[in-house]
């Protein structure tokens, strides 16, 4: 029986292969229709699918399951997503890092630049982070860097460790091979597939048959 809701969504959005291939759930992704100015892909299409969700939260985790980890902290917004439900996997609270202007308590606030190439503001509050703390920092996508690099400031400016970096794709671009040298990473996406995320553009796209744009 088709889930509730499921004529407003295309149908495939709720499909779950027979076999599982590793990142399969990347295929629910939908591309960008809204012109050049977003040079994004859609990753809240996969938490659509449970069980397309629930095996991206078990890909990220894979390298850390061992690992020593206090505290999980996603970044604003769509890191919030993938951030909670990894810390309820791991039975870890939950930090959520803000775009500035949102948290009504004493923050710690760090500037930075995005791929949008604007100046920005993140911020986190005061009385979370201690020195030792070991985070496990997350975000929906890495794609200059910028924004994660900013949450690893915030985090060892007071002490804390950054124990693992996870994302669902984390770009070859400068900053993301930084912070893949810098620390220990976790995405889904497998090597074949990175020269299509690399470019925002993915071959499952044609099979929705929608148009959509490049930059
Ligand atoms: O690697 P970078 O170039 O810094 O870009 C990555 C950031 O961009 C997106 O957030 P964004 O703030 O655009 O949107 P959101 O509020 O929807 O998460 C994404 O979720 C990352 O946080
Ligand atoms: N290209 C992209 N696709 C999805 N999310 C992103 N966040 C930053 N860049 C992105």
């Amino acid at each position: 029986m088709d889930p509730p809701g499921s004529r407003l969504l295309p149908r495939d959005v709720w499909r779950i292969p027979k076999t599982r291939e590793k990142g399969w759930y990347l295929a629910l992704m939908a591309p960008n229709v809204k012109g050049p100015g977003y040079c994004w892909l859609d990753p809240s299409r996969l938490y659509c699918n449970q069980q397309g969700l629930q095996d991206c939260i078990t890909d990220l985790l894979q390298p850390f399951w061992e690992d020593p980890i206090d505290l999980v902290a996603g970044i604003d917004a769509m890191g919030f997503i993938l951030g909670a439900a990894i810390a309820n996997t791991l039975q870890k609270g939950f930090l959520a890092i803000r775009k500035a202007g949102h948290l009504c308590v004493e923050t710690y606030t760090q500037p930075y630049t995005d791929y949008s190439s604007r100046q920005k503001v993140m911020e986190v509050r005061t009385d979370a982070i201690t020195p030792g703390l070991r985070v496990l920092l997350v975000d929906q996508w890495i794609e200059t860097g910028g924004t994660m690099q900013a949450a690893i400031q915030l985090v060892e400016q007071r002490g804390g460790i950054v124990a693992g970096v996870a994302a669902i794709c984390i770009e070859d671009s400068e900053g993301g091979r930084w912070i893949q040298a810098q620390y220990k990473c976790s995405h889904c996406v497998p090597n074949h597939l990175m020269p299509q995320f690399n470019q925002h553009q993915l071959e499952s796209f044609s099979t929705l048959g929608m148009r959509h744009s490049l930059v």
